[in-house]
């Protein structure tokens, strides 16, 4: 993504914002509050049209990229919070997460038209193989309301797996777990970029410090700084602009913890 501008009516939510997600790197997105993280996230998913700038995915340019289109390129994603879909079983709620792998079953199975048994028999082992990655299978045939939230996390991030993306993008993949199951996300965010590039926005240091080849720090909409873990932890810009975070918003003095010691690094 190259010089990435977004406007919303008068408010300028990106200036000028370029990061490049290098195959198999985990690249970080960090800033804080306001900062226009989600925006470049919603641009890289098509939610969002950038006002100026170019996205060029495996050498093409991606001129009109719309969510619909991702599959097709081999780019999956999750947003922020769940989004499952409450009438579906965990499993089907994966299944529909593989669809461009099928050419019948689960989607003619939704519409009533007829379904080619094979098609469906691959697609349920295909969700099957994503839940068991997760340690989710188990909970296949619940329903996603019934399972607590980090669970309901797990199936959402397995239905982003299934159908084995180049590129997946994660939106605070973190939010409402526990030390423990963050270490656990962690670990798998590694494992999984031995077989895809991550891009990962998120607000709690320590994760994005540990699992990230390259980070890029945004600030009130710009680029202030980017590199390795280290490079962007020992630079000034970013302290500062964490401390001016942390005098507006209490709430985030724990999160500062992670950004100025470097003793967060695993
Ligand atoms: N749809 C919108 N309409 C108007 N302004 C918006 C819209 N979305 C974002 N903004 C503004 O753009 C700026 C960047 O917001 P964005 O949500 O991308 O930041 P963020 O870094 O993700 O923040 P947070 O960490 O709080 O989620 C903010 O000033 C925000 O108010």
């Amino acid at each position: 993504m190259t010089g990435i501008s977004v406007a919303f009516g008068g408010v300028k939510a990106l200036t000028d914002v370029s990061l490049t997600v290098e195959p198999g790197q985990v690249h970080g997105l960090i800033g804080p509050n306001g900062a226009g993280k989600t925006t470049m996230f919603n641009v890289a998913c098509g939610l969002v049209r950038a006002t100026e700038g170019r996205i060029v995915w495996r050498g093409q340019e991606l001129r009109r990229l719309r969510p619909a289109q991702l599959a097709g390129l081999g780019i999956a994603r999750t947003l922020q919070g769940v989004g499952l879909f409450p009438g579906l079983t965990v499993l089907e709620n994966v299944m529909v997460g593989a669809h461009k792998h099928a050419k019948a079953g689960f989607f003619s199975a939704l519409f009533a038209i007829p379904t080619a048994d094979k098609d469906d028999a691959r697609l349920r082992e295909r969700a099957m193989g994503a839940l068991t990655e997760l340690d989710a299978e188990g909970y296949a045939a619940r329903y996603p309301g019934s399972l607590p939230y980090p669970v309901q996390k797990r199936v959402a991030l397995a239905r982003a797996l299934v159908s084995e993306p180049e590129l997946l993008l994660l939106d605070e993949p973190a939010s409402g777990l526990s030390e423990d199951e963050m270490h656990e996300l962690g670990e798998l965010i590694r494992l999984l970029s031995g077989r895809m590039s991550v891009l990962l926005v998120e607000h709690h240091m320590d994760l994005v410090m540990r699992v990230c080849d390259q980070i890029t720090v945004l600030d009130s909409g710009r680029q202030i700084a980017a590199g390795t873990p280290q490079q962007v932890q020992n630079d000034p810009a970013v302290t500062e602009a964490y401390l001016g975070d942390a005098v507006d918003d209490t709430t985030d003095v724990s999160e500062l913890a992670g950004t100025d010691g470097g003793t967060h690094r695993g």
